[in-house]
C-alpha cells in the first residue's frame, strides 16, 4: 500500500527543496504545514504572554510582611495568631507536631528548677539581705532531694530531645533550647520516627513525663520554689508558669495540644520562615506572605535579603522586658536592643518604601511585673521618680520608639503601634484584621491595583 503521505526518502536533482524534521527525515516545503506552524506559534506567544501577566498579577496580589524584633518579643506567637484567624485548619493539623515541643518546654523548666534550687542552696548567705536568705527546713532538704533524683532520669533526656527536635542541629551561641527551621511541622508528620513516632526521644519523653507528673506538680509547689519565685529567683522561660501549672493535663497519654498550649510554647526560629495565607479583601483575594525570622543576634543578618520585597515591616518590642538582658549579650538591657534595632529598621533605605507597624508587646506581663513591685528605675534610671503604674510605664515606652521614629525614620512614614498581649486570643484578632486591612489598602494604594 502506498503511503497517504509522500515520503521522500532521497534528494534527486529535480526533486523540490525539502526542509528537515525534527527525526532527520526530509519533509516536502508546504504551505499547509507553515500556516499551521505559524498558527501554533502564535498560539504558544499569547498564551506565554497570558501566563505571564497572570504571574505578574500573582505578584502584585502578594503582600509580603516581615516580623521582626529581638529573640522572645513573640514574633512566632504573632505568626500563630494570624494563622488561627485566616488559617486554623492546618494548625488543628500541625497539632501532634506541638506535643513533643510542649513536653520538652516542661522539662526544660524541671532542668532549671533543679539547677537554680542547687545554686541556691549550695551558696547560702551569698545574698546580703537577710530577707532573701532561703533556708529549708530538715523536712524540706529531703523531700527536696527525694523529688531530685525521682526526676533525674526524666531530666537526662533534655539534650536527647532538643537535638532530636532541632533536627540533629547542635546549639550555638544565643540559642540553648529547640529552635526550628521552615517546613519542621511538615517533617515532623512526614517521618513520624523524628517526632513522636515509635523509638524516638519524643517517646521516651512522654513516658518519663508521665510518670513524672505528680514529682513535679510537688515541686512546683515545694516551698523554697514558691519562695525562689517570690523572690525572683527562679529564672524559668516566661511561659514554664503556664505549663507547670498544667502538667496533669499535659502529661496524659493521649494529650493533644490546644491552641493555648500552642500559643504558650517556647520555640526559637532559626533563618527566615515563610507562611502564606490567602486574605480576602472586598471580595479580592490577596496572598498574604509572612516572614518571620530568628532575632537573637546572630540570627539577624538573614532578614536583609527579604528587605527591598517587603510591603510591610510588624515590629514587636516586648516592654514587660525592662528588667531583663539579652541571653546573647547579657551586658544589654533588652528595652535598649529594641530601641537600638527599631533605629535600625526605620533608618534602612531598602525599607524606605515598607508600611510601618509597631508593637509593643506583652503588656500583660509588664502589668504583672508592676503589679508584683518590680520598679522600672531600677533598670532604667533615666525614668526617674514617675509613678510605677502601667499606663505611665507604657506612655514612658511608647514616647520612646515613637521619638526613634520621628528622628531617624527614613522616609517620614506614618507609624501604625498597637499595645498587645499576644497570648489573648480575642484582643489579639481584632487588632490583626486591622493591621491586616491597612497593609492591604496601603499596598493597593501603592501597587494602583483595584
Ligand atoms: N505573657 C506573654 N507571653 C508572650 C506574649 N507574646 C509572646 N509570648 C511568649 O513569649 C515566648 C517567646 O515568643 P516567640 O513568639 O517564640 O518569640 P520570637 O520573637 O518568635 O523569638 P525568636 O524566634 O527566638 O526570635 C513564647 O513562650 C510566647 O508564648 C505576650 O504578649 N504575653
Ligand atoms: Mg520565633
Amino acid at each position: 500500500m502506498p503511503s497517504a503521505v509522500p515520503i521522500v526518502q532521497g534528494r534527486s536533482s529535480s526533486a523540490p527543496a525539502s526542509i528537515e524534521g525534527d527525526s532527520g527525515i526530509l519533509l516536502p516545503p508546504n504551505r499547509f504545514y507553515d500556516e499551521e506552524s505559524q498558527r501554533i506559534s502564535n498560539l504558544i506567544d499569547e498564551e506565554l504572554r497570558k501566563e505571564s501577566q497572570k504571574q505578574k498579577e500573582a505578584r502584585r496580589r502578594q503582600v509580603k510582611v516581615m516580623l521582626l524584633g529581638q529573640a522572645e518579643s513573640g514574633k512566632s506567637t504573632l505568626q500563630k495568631q494570624f494563622q488561627i484567624y485566616y488559617a486554623s485548619q492546618s494548625l488543628d493539623r500541625e497539632r501532634p507536631s506541638w506535643k513533643p515541643i510542649v513536653h520538652f518546654n516542661i522539662i526544660k523548666a524541671v532542668k532549671t528548677m533543679l539547677e537554680e534550687i542547687d545554686y541556691e542552696l549550695s551558696h547560702p548567705g551569698e545574698d546580703l539581705d537577710i530577707e532573701e536568705f532561703i533556708r529549708p527546713t530538715a523536712t524540706e532538704s529531703q523531700t527536696l532531694s527525694l523529688l531530685r533524683t525521682r526526676l533525674l532520669p526524666l531530666v537526662a533526656l533534655h539534650d536527647s530531645l532538643a537535638s532530636e527536635l532541632s533536627g540533629g542541629v547542635s546549639f550555638s551561641r544565643g540559642l540553648t533550647g529547640v529552635f526550628v527551621r521552615a517546613g519542621w511541622q511538615g517533617l515532623s508528620q512526614a517521618n513520624p520516627t523524628r517526632r513522636g513516632g515509635p523509638g524516638g526521644v519524643a517517646v521516651l519523653a512522654a513516658k518519663a513525663l508521665d510518670s513524672a507528673r505528680e514529682d513535679i506538680e510537688a515541686l512546683w509547689v515545694h516551698g523554697v520554689v514558691r519562695q525562689m519565685v517570690k523572690l525572683r529567683k527562679l529564672r524559668l522561660e516566661e511561659s514554664a508558669p503556664f505549663f507547670l501549672d498544667n502538667v496533669a493535663r499535659i502529661s496524659e497519654p493521649d494529650y493533644l495540644p490546644n491552641v493555648d498550649d500552642v500559643l504558650n510554647v517556647r520555640l526559637q526560629t532559626l533563618g527566615v520562615i515563610e507562611h502564606s495565607f490567602p486574605i480576602n479583601l472586598g471580595g479580592t483575594m490577596y496572598d498574604w506572605r509572612l516572614y518571620d525570622v530568628g532575632g537573637a543576634r546572630g540570627q539577624r543578618h538573614a532578614w536583609v535579603p527579604y528587605f527591598e520585597d517587603a510591603t510591610a515591616i510588624i515590629f514587636l518590642a516586648p516592654i514587660s522586658a525592662f528588667d531583663q538582658y539579652l541571653e546573647e549579650d547579657p551586658k544589654t538591657n533588652r528595652i535598649d536592643d529594641s530601641l537600638q534595632l527599631f533605629t535600625l529598621i526605620c533608618s534602612n533605605k531598602l525599607l524606605k518604601k515598607a508600611h510601618l507597624v509597631l508593637m509593643l508587646n506583652k503588656t500583660d506581663l509588664l502589668k504583672a511585673k508592676l503589679r508584683s513591685g518590680i520598679r522600672v528605675q531600677k533598670y532604667i534610671t533615666s525614668y526617674g521618680n514617675r509613678p510605677n503604674k502601667y499606663d505611665d510605664v507604657a506612655s514612658y515606652f511608647r514616647a520612646h520608639f515613637m521619638q526613634v521614629h520621628k528622628r531617624k525614620d527614613v522616609s517620614n512614614r506614618s507609624l501604625y503601634l498597637h499595645f498587645t498581649s499576644m497570648l489573648d486570643i480575642k484582643a489579639t484578632q481584632s487588632i490583626i484584621v486591622n493591621v491586616g486591612e491597612a497593609i492591604i489598602r496601603q499596598h493597593i494604594a501603592q501597587t494602583g491595583l483595584t
